[in-house]
């Protein structure tokens, strides 16, 4: 039981959060034959590549500003209705563009959902603008000059996600840059689909805060060592991991001995209904597949809002909240 706990979710991509029933109403509005990624109720994927392109596929449904306010709006509710004190939004004013849209009119609905869920139920949320691996670097480093000109007091970090198997972490160094520079929080999805060198990468070329998953540092021990000197928080999404085959079963995750080593380790669902899964589910996970009790599962929970990118006052605020 984990339903009297306070929650923190720092790694959920916003397309990805999306709930199929919603999903199938906007392909009706819109005329969208979905059928091939939707049906029966759930999304449609095999493995990596094909997750990436059923997400892409059911973003397209989502066109219009009011549209992502009412995705953001739906997902922050629920997130609060279990708990929920703060969430990071992974999101992509790119697809903003590609939709035709645009990115402001993109941001400016997320911010609109932002805004109705506070007034709720007082949620916190943040965005983290993300470049799309498998749309090149081009295209991340216009996502973090996006990001970094924006001003919008919301958006306070910037990641990189996609297929991770797509070029090495070098080639996407200067979207990093530009975005340090302007002051941004870091975080890069890594050591997910590749293993513990992706980490390393992410390290030696990003020098991040975070790393998005990370877990398969756990294949290099000295490496994990590093994580936990630097203090590097992962991002640890277990039923992503599970549902995109990354380890076996929960039995076989390393979660746990990731904590052990002293690495600082959060809980946060990725994708949710991609992956039949829930920030609520996560914790239960961290309960019952992991065996985590209260007193370590606040602890992850402590460490995602130390590790969340914030003003001071708000940090303090949300530890206030605990
Ligand atoms: N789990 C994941 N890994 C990489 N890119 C993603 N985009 C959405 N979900 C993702
Ligand atoms: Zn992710």
């Amino acid at each position: 039981m984990t339903s009297h706990l306070k929650k923190v979710e720092l790694h959920c991509h916003l397309e990805g959060a999306a709930p199929p029933a919603l999903t199938l109403a906007q392909a009706r509005k819109y005329n969208i034959d979905i059928s091939a990624y939707l049906a029966d109720g759930v999304y449609v994927w095999h493995d990596f590549a094909s997750f990436l392109e059923c997400y892409d596929k059911v973003s397209e449904v989502y066109k219009t500003e009011e549209d992502y306010a009412l995705l953001t709006e739906s997902y922050l509710d629920e997130l609060a209705g279990i708990g929920t004190i703060y969430s990071e939004l992974i999101v992509s004013p790119d697809h903003g563009k590609r939709i035709g849209l645009g990115a402001d009119a993109y941001i400016e609905g997320v911010c609109e959902g932002i805004r109705r869920a506070k007034t709720k139920s007082g949620i916190e949320a943040r965005l983290i603008v993300t470049g799309e691996r498998h749309f090149g670097p081009e295209s991340v480093v216009g996502a973090a000059e996006y990001a970094a000109k924006a001003k919008n007091p919301l958006i306070t970090g910037f990641n990189l996600a996609g297929e991770e198997r797509m070029g090495r972490v070098a080639d996407y160094a200067r979207a990093f840059d530009i975005a340090r520079d302007s002051g941004l929080g870091l975080t890069i999805h890594a050591g997910e689909v590749c293993g513990a060198f992706s980490v390393a990468d992410a390290l030696e070329v990003v020098r991040p805060s975070r790393i998005g998953h990370g877990v398969r540092a756990i294949e290099d021990t000295d490496l994990v060592k590093r994580l936990a000197d630097l203090g590097t928080v992962l991002e640890v999404c277990p039923g992503s991991n599970i549902a995109l085959n990354v380890f076996p079963d929960f039995a076989s995750h390393p979660l746990r001995k990731l904590k052990e080593a002293g690495v600082r380790v959060t809980i946060s669902s990725d994708d949710p209904p991609f992956f039949h899964t829930s920030l609520e589910r996560e914790y239960e996970l961290a309960a019952d597949a992991f065996g985590f009790n209260d007193a370590a599962i606040n602890e992850m929970t402590r460490t995602g809002i130390e590790a969340a990118f914030v003003d001071e006052p708000t940090r303090q605020a949300l530890f206030a909240r605990m």
